[in-house]
């Protein structure tokens, strides 16, 4: 008999089970469980800085790209410099229909605010990290987020799971599918102005990015009996190319590591984050840098945001792009299939930057 049965999607990872903080939050808690308290204090609240990040428009950008104005050459060179000193800045006019990000904030909000049973059904499972629950868990002794996760790869649609996609809220599915294809369209063209302003050839990068990998990440801060014992997401990197973040609501949390200190994010409602993820760091070899960044959490608020992370097409063998390695006379970075690549970050406890050490050549 012929077998029709699909080849099951690759498997990225796994991470230990762990209990939801959102139900640990919503008793009358004084103190956090020693497994989420870390010593000593590790969050910043105090000394955190308030420089704001770089805003870039990205209608000056895109509009004016075909023009080649001078008001879109000095919009590219604020991105490239964004990219070189800060790997982090903010975007606005960047086109995604208010409407839509209304509406996936509502179902978001649902989808953490579902009952435990069903959130259960939607629970991660021992041997695959997607759903609900926390990444990077390897140890029973290791210290835990002060947060939920909802885990979930998006593109291409033969990497996703199709039990987890049928399980979701159908409207929630409805958004997340029109939000999907919105966040690929714009990382794609912020990829595209920033091979420009590497100097990269533009079709290098449009090769590498087409149909890239693009998985989302929603995460759930609840208030902490303890903020400054607690971290909402430990110091880390993106693994990915590109990171594209909404901040549901308007509570701070976002800090990120510029010149050796915290500066915190201020949510603003009209733009989206974008940061570079180690993907692009190789790909620039080292041109453009992944910044660590963390979230704190506080004793009054939850906060809410939603990840979209992008990276190369699944085919692709990742390195530092020929077009500048050509350019810069020397390859900075050592070049693995990207699934190694994957499943070696996704195997690891999350610290800092140490992965990228992996990759580079000195
Ligand atoms: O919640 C945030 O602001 C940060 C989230 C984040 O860094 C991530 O999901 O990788
Ligand atoms: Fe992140």
């Amino acid at each position: 008999m012929e077998n029709h049965t699909r080849e099951p999607p690759i498997n990225f990872g796994r991470s230990l089970i762990v209990p939801s903080v959102q139900q640990l939050a919503s008793q009358p808690l004084t103190r956090i469980p020693p497994r989420y308290a870390h010593h000593p204090a590790a969050s910043s609240h105090d000394h955190a800085h308030t420089l704001s990040v770089p805003v870039i428009d990205l209608h000056c950008l895109f509009a004016e790209a075909e023009a080649n104005s001078s008001a879109y050459s000095s919009e590219l060179n604020k991105l490239h410099t964004a990219s070189k000193e800060w790997g982090f800045f903010q975007v606005i006019n960047h086109g995604i229909n208010e409407s839509l990000l209304l509406d996936f904030k509502r179902e978001i909000l649902n989808l953490f605010n579902l009952p435990m049973e069903e959130k259960l059904k939607l629970w991660q499972e021992e041997d695959n990290h997607e759903g609900f629950g926390q990444l990077f868990v390897v140890s029973e002794e290791q210290k835990l987020d002060w947060s939920d996760m909802f885990y979930i790869t998006t593109l291409p649609h033969d990497l996703r799971k199709p039990q987890l996609f049928q399980k979701l809220p159908p409207i929630l599915r409805d958004k997340l599918e029109a939000y999907s294809m919105e966040i690929k369209r714009l990382a794609v063209a912020i990829l595209g102005q920033m091979a420009k302003a590497l100097g990269m050839d533009t079709e290098e990068m449009s090769g590498l990015f087409q149909d890239g990998v693009q998985s989302m990440r929603m995460n759930y801060y609840p208030p902490c009996p303890q903020p400054q014992m607690a971290l909402g997401f430990s110091p880390h990197s993106d693994a990915d190319a590109l990171t594209i973040l909404y901040q549901l609501n308007e509570t701070p949390g976002l800090q990120i590591r510029k010149d050796g200190k915290w500066v915190t994010v201020q949510p603003r409602a009209d733009a989206l984050v974008v940061n570079i993820g180690d993907i692009l760091e190789i790909v620039s070899n080292g041109v453009y840098k992944s910044i660590e960044h963390q979230a704190i959490v506080n004793s009054s608020n939850e906060r809410m945001s939603v990840a979209t992370f992008y990276s190369s097409n699944m085919g692709t063998e990742l390195g530092p792009a020929r077009s500048l390695v050509a350019r810069h006379n020397v390859a900075n970075y050592r070049r693995v299939p990207l699934e190694t690549y994957f499943k070696g970050f996704f195997a690891r406890k999350l610290d800092g930057k140490s992965y990228l050490d992996f990759m580079k050549l000195e």
